[in-house]
């Protein structure tokens, strides 16, 4: 199937700045792609590019096949949703919901149907003659989703679309968000710095290192193989234990002051593996890796305790402690941990 959205080796630089480097990527149709990194790794720049308000310097922009390059950012099947939302205030929320259809030149029984339409999708009945100012912080978004997806674009982008709300409407928008995404069919790309969010409500997440793509793969595949060290810590968390690796394939690790084996060897280049703390368990169990080490800190948190423990070797390691496991030990004891083969996650780079 074609994809809908086909970047190929697109550069943009500023300066000495390579806000884009030969990046490449296909969203298909319908998909819910969340594009994940830190400040100025030019997530802000791709969007841009493909919105058309910025030209890159090099590479080739596809949608369903056709140049989008081509065309001018209005003539783009492709809407994009700013973070400010960009209402108009002396403009009631039926105006600015329809005012991209008038524009437009369409039939007002037309621009009608689709505003009607649109109200219903992103549940605004009742506020059309509402202006912005008079709006929560929840509405404003909701008025902004419906102004960009009523001329029914084929993509849709969107720069941090949940970066004005507090946290509780967050995830309630987070999930609206998504839901109206499957009911509209059209792509999203949503800009985030939270690694939380893009997990929850992407069907794949892109991770962008120094105007990079450094990782595109399905939530739980960048969460559980980050491919690189910057994906690792980038999405949290996680232990990283530098090493060596042996020419069977295991790391010998001295901050852990142990060997650890993966489920298969390690390649070549691997000069870390990384962990996650909830995979890291208390005691020992032959045949496993383990280590041993002295609670620093033990910090409840509801359903788990985070455990900080010191190995022996000197590396400091996050262990999540599961409630149903009992009660973790308390801080200054000695422990065993083991983990298994399994959890090991090869780092290269
Ligand atoms: N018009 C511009 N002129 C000069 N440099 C720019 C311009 N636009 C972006 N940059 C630079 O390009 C890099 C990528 O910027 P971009 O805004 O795409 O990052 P971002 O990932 O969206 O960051 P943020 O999360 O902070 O919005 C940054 O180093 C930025 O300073």
């Amino acid at each position: 199937m074609t994809p809908r959205l086909s970047l190929r080796g697109v550069s943009r630089r500023f300066g000495s700045v390579a806000a884009l480097d030969h990046v490449s990527l296909d969203v298909p149709p319908g998909e819910f792609l969340a594009l994940l990194g830190g400040s100025g790794s030019g997530k802000s720049t791709l969007l841009r590019v493909v919105a058309g308000f910025e030209a890159p310097d090099a590479g080739a922009v596809e949608l369903d096949g056709a140049d989008l390059l081509a065309l001018p950012p209005h003539r783009r099947p492709v809407n994009m949703m700013f973070q400010s939302y960009a209402l108009f205030p002396h403009m009631s929320v039926a105006a600015n919901i329809a005012y991209g259809l008038k524009r437009e030149g369409r039939p007002r029984a037309e621009i009608a149907r689709r505003l009607e339409e649109a109200v219903a999708m992103l549940g605004l009945a009742g506020l059309e003659s509402r202006r912005p100012h008079a709006l929560s912080g929840g509405q404003r978004q909701r008025v902004a989703l419906a102004r960009a997806l009523v001329k029914r674009p084929r993509l849709l982008l969107l720069d941090e679309p949940l970066g004005a709300l507090d946290a509780n409407l967050r995830e309630r928008t987070g999930f609206e968000l998504r839901a109206i995404q499957r009911e509209s069919g059209a792509a999203f790309i949503m800009v985030t710095h939270d690694q939380a969010e893009a997990l929850a409500l992407a069907d794949r997440v892109a991770v962008m290192d120094r105007g990079r793509l450094v990782q595109v793969a399905p939530p739980r595949e960048v969460y559980d193989r980050p491919a690189t060290r910057f994906v690792a810590e980038f999405l949290g968390a996680a232990n990283i234990l530098p090493g060596t690796r042996r020419p069977d394939g295991a790391l010998d690790c001295p901050g852990a002051g142990c060997t650890i084996r993966a489920a298969d060897p390690l390649p070549e280049g691997a000069e870390a593996i990384a962990l996650r703390p909830e995979r890291i368990r208390i005691g020992a169990r032959p045949g496993e890796n383990s280590a041993t080490g002295t609670v620093e800190e033990a910090a409840f948190r509801g359903e788990s305790s985070l455990l900080l423990i010191r190995l022996s070797g000197g590396a400091l390691l996050r262990v999540s402690h599961a409630e149903e496991d009992g009660v973790p030990p308390p801080r200054g004891s000695r422990v065993r941990v083991n983990w298994d083969a399994a959890s090991v996650v090869p780092l290269l780079g």
